[in-house]
């Protein structure tokens, strides 16, 4: 065991040798370390001092590299600024020149076209040039050859002046011949009108209107026939539809000195009148009524319908028209004139001015006067001095709408008055020293029916009674005036005749089947009075 011990002895004494021989070495390296430790931090200071220095000249070098910067950015932004304007000015520029350069484009564009189109005019103008060259020189001969027909011209101007002035004096010569023709010639013309006799009758059937095609019992119309080609015959038949046919009962012919037709216009008719009416110029007394029962077209022949056309107006505008017409043409001839007319209502044997200011003034009252130069007059009445076809208008116009128009069962726009139109004309004729005094009547008589066919009650029936009345007192009228009897009852009716009138009566019938029996009635009344004979119209003497 001791020896055990010694060797562990041995060793620990060898361990402890080793490893103070480590200590000593590691002792050895400690101080190296030591001193290389000093010279290290020697080092490190020299280094540190160093490192100062560089951060000292780094701090120094990065402040001024700082306001370097800050210097190189202000100039940077300052340059930028300059640059973004410089950039707007040249995109501004460049838009203008865009601008005009589009402009420039387009205008090259028309420069080209009008270089194209002014290319081909000159090539046209060239081509037309070398054309007005050659009409230039046709021309040129021409004018040669005109100057030659003028110089012949001049002189047969100078034989033709010649020539007209002897015309001038044929032609005044002529113009004496015309006017003493003239005279003639409403001589003629009168002495045709007293021929073919004083009361002259037109009879005129007026259609049947929309509302009467339109209703079935109304439809009916009577079978008329006109069996002669100069239009004055009339055959008024009486017809009976059955299943066999249409049947003829009866029929009646009448003859009058005109018959017009359904399908006759108002020119038809007038053409027929214009005649008659021109007498009133020559100094005549001429009176043309239409006579009919109600709604037999007497107003729609006289005055026309209410809207009238100038196809539809009726007589009374159209006489005075032609009248005034006339009477200007007539004015190259000497003869001045002057027109007057008066209008007058004739209702329940009152007369009513139809010219007055204040409509229709029923409380005045007028009376008819026969003087003794054949003149009849009404008093206190109005009288239009017609100037202008304008105031002939204006006056028809005034006593269109003065016109008392009443109502019965016959027809909604029945006339219950007599109406009179008179126009008096006075001529001179300053070169002839002629002198004419004419009358024109024309007259819109008050229906004919008669009581029982009218239904007619109260006023209506006084209204009707004394319209018939004065009918029935103008056939007294013409009757004695053509049995030539010496007591001519004038006055028992207002609208009496005078025996030096030229006179013309319409008889209006109507077509339908129910009116059959007071059309068969105003056909005999007109057929009386077309048989009168009433002797010569005489034209009125005027002392010039
Ligand atoms: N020739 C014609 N052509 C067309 N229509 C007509 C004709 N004649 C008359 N008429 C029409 O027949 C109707 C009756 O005519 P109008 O009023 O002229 O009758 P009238 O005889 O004057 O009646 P009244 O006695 O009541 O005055 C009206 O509607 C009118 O327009």
């Amino acid at each position: 065991m001791l020896q055990s011990s010694a060797t562990n002895m041995n060793d620990l004494t060898s361990k402890l040798e080793s490893s103070q021989n480590k200590i000593a070495e590691l002792e050895t390296f400690r101080q190296s370390l030591v001193s290389e430790v000093a010279v290290k931090e020697s080092e490190n200071k020299d280094i540190l001092q160093k490192m100062r220095h560089v951060e000292q000249d780094l701090q120094m070098t990065a402040r001024q590299c700082e306001d370097e910067i800050r210097l190189l950015k202000t100039q940077h932004s300052m340059e930028m600024e300059q640059l973004r304007m410089t950039q707007a000015r040249l995109k501004q520029e460049t838009e203008m020149l865009e601008t005009k350069l589009r402009a420039t484009n387009t205008q090259l564009e028309l420069q080209m076209q009008e270089n194209t189109s002014l290319r081909s005019t000159i090539s046209t103008q060239s081509s037309n040039c070398l054309a007005l060259e050659s009409d230039n020189r046709a021309l040129k001969m021409k004018i040669e050859r005109t100057e030659n027909t003028v110089t012949q011209c001049e002189s047969s101007i100078q034989s033709l002046k010649q020539q007209l002035s002897e015309s001038q004096l044929a032609c005044q010569d002529l113009e004496q011949r015309i006017r003493n023709e003239e005279t003639i010639r409403r001589r003629l013309h009168n002495t045709i009108q007293e021929l073919k006799g004083n009361i002259r009758v037109f009879c005129r059937v007026r259609p049947a209107t929309t509302a009467e095609n339109a209703s079935r019992a109304e439809t009916m119309t009577a079978l008329i026939k006109y069996p002669d080609q100069e239009g004055r015959d009339i055959e008024f038949a009486h017809a009976k539809e059955s299943a066999t046919g249409i049947q003829i009962e009866k029929s009646y012919p009448f003859t009058f000195d005109k018959v017009f037709q359904t399908t006759s216009t108002q020119d038809d008719v007038f053409e027929e009148i214009s005649q008659l009416v021109q007498s009133a110029l020559d100094g005549y007394n001429v009176c043309i009524f239409a006579y009919g029962q109600t709604g037999s077209g007497k107003t729609y022949t006289m005055e026309g319908p209410l809207s009238a056309t100038p196809e539809t107006t009726g007589m009374i505008p159209r006489s005075v028209l032609q009248i005034y017409e006339n009477a200007k043409a007539l004015e190259s001839k000497g003869w001045v004139y002057t027109m007057e007319g008066q209008y007058v209502e004739i209702y329940n044997e009152t007369i009513n001015d139809l010219l007055g200011n204040d409509g229709l003034d029923t409380n005045k009252k007028h009376e008819i006067r026969h003087g003794p130069n054949g003149k009849t007059t009404i008093t206190d009445i109005t009288t239009a001095v017609l100037t202008s076809p304008e105031k002939v208008a204006a006056i028809l116009k005034k006593a269109a709408h003065n016109r008392s128009v009443g109502s019965t069962q016959m027809n909604e726009r029945s006339s219950r008055s007599h109406c009179v139109f008179t126009l008096r004309l006075s001529g001179k004729n300053s070169i002839t020293e002629e002198a004419s005094e004419g009358v024109l009547n024309l007259i819109d008589l008050a229906g004919s029916e008669r009581l029982s066919q009218s239904g007619a009650t109260g006023d209506r029936l006084k209204e009707t009674q004394a319209i018939n009345k004065s009918l029935s007192c103008l056939g007294d009228v013409i009757y004695a005036i053509s049995n030539k009897d010496p007591h001519i009852p004038y006055r028992n009716s207002k609208n009496s005749l005078g025996g030096n009138s030229k006179t013309l009566m319409f008889v209006n019938i109507s077509p339908l089947m129910s009116n059959f029996n007071e059309t068969l009635c105003s056909l005999r009344f007109a057929t009386k009075v077309n048989s009168c004979t009433i002797g010569t119209a005489t034209k009125r003497a005027v002392k010039s």
